[in-house]
């Protein structure tokens, strides 16, 4: 039975942030709206320069749940809100679903592409999932970081741990449903798998929910916007951890900062009249 606290009712491929033509440049998004006019948003959390430099360094955020719970719905509306974020492609041999586009949903190929991909270390991780293959390519986000760009993979939970295991420094969180019901439900409105793969992939979930333990940071996707905003926050918060910024500030900043001189007549320094 559907029930009916259903917020946003789209499929993965109609979904409203795909609708819209995004580019970005110079730290603003800009998408075209319905009518061919143009909106400039500035970006969420702009990286700030601080003595000529920029204060974040690229992290990457590894994002999974399990099926249906939204995950790629967050990753897609966080990386078009925010021209700092790529959203990284990942490569599969499973079949497009109606409607999704060969390089901006997945980057489709063969079993033999694809292991052929696997033997000349394409993948940072590869993993097996629901009897298909699903592979993140190193090289998008080697190529992300040197243009300073963070980066957004969304990725199942074997794919996760071999990233956790290689030990290179990443974010991880793990989105959850607000119930088993809802998780149904979404999965059914989605409308995009038979019901055999959706039977399938609901009998996983009740082992897959255990994975909980072994991410950073749990979202509870109910309502969609509020999930976004969780997202970002982590984002933001991880840029901003005192670990992460301080070689920057011993190298950088202080550096720059204890060089100053006092200007001769600096505005709070001048005598009460
Ligand atoms: N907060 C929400 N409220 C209602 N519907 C949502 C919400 N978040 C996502 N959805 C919808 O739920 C469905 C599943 O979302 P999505 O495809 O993003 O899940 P997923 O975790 O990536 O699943 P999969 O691993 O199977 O690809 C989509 O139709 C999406 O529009
Ligand atoms: N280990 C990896 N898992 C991936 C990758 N890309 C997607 N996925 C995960 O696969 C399942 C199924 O995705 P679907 O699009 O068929 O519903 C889901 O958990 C994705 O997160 C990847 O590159 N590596």
């Amino acid at each position: 039975m559907i029930r009916t606290e259903i917020r946003i009712e789209h499929s993965k491929t109609s979904h409203p942030c795909k609708q819209e033509a995004v580019s970005k440049t110079d730290g603003v998004s800009s998408m075209t709206l319905p009518g061919g006019k143009t909106m400039r948003s500035p970006d969420p959390a702009p990286s700030p320069t601080i003595y000529g430099k920029r204060l974040y360094t690229p992290l990457l955020f590894v994002v999974s749940a399990p099926s249906g719970a939204g995950k790629t719905s967050l990753c897609k509306e966080i990386a078009r809100k925010s021209s700092w974020i790529h959203y990284s492609v990942s490569y599969t041999t499973r079949s497009p679903r109606p409607g999704e586009q060969n390089g901006i949903d997945y980057t489709f190929v063969t079993k033999d592409q694809f292991q052929e991909m696997q033997a000349n270390n394409h993948f940072i991780e590869s993993a097996e999932v629901y009897g298909n293959f699903y592979g993140t390519s190193l090289r998008t986000i080697e190529d992300s970081f040197s243009k300073g760009l963070d980066v957004l993979v969304d990725i199942d939970i074997q794919g996760a741990q071999k990233i956790r295991q290689s030990g290179i420094d990443n974010t991880s969180i793990y989105i959850l449903p607000p119930s088993y019901a809802v998780l149904q439900e979404r999965l059914a409105l989605r409308g995009q798998d038979s019901l055999e793969t959706v039977r399938k992939r609901l009998e996983r979930v009740r082992q897959e929910i255990y994975a909980y333990q072994e991410y950073d940071y749990l979202i509870f996707n109910v309502d969609f916007q509020q999930a976004v905003n969780d997202l970002q926050s982590i984002i933001v918060s991880e840029h901003l951890r005192r670990q992460r910024l301080s070689s920057f500030v011993k190298d950088h900043f202080i550096e720059h900062f204890s060089g100053e001189t006092i200007k001769s007549h600096p505005f709070s320094l001048r005598e009460a009249p």
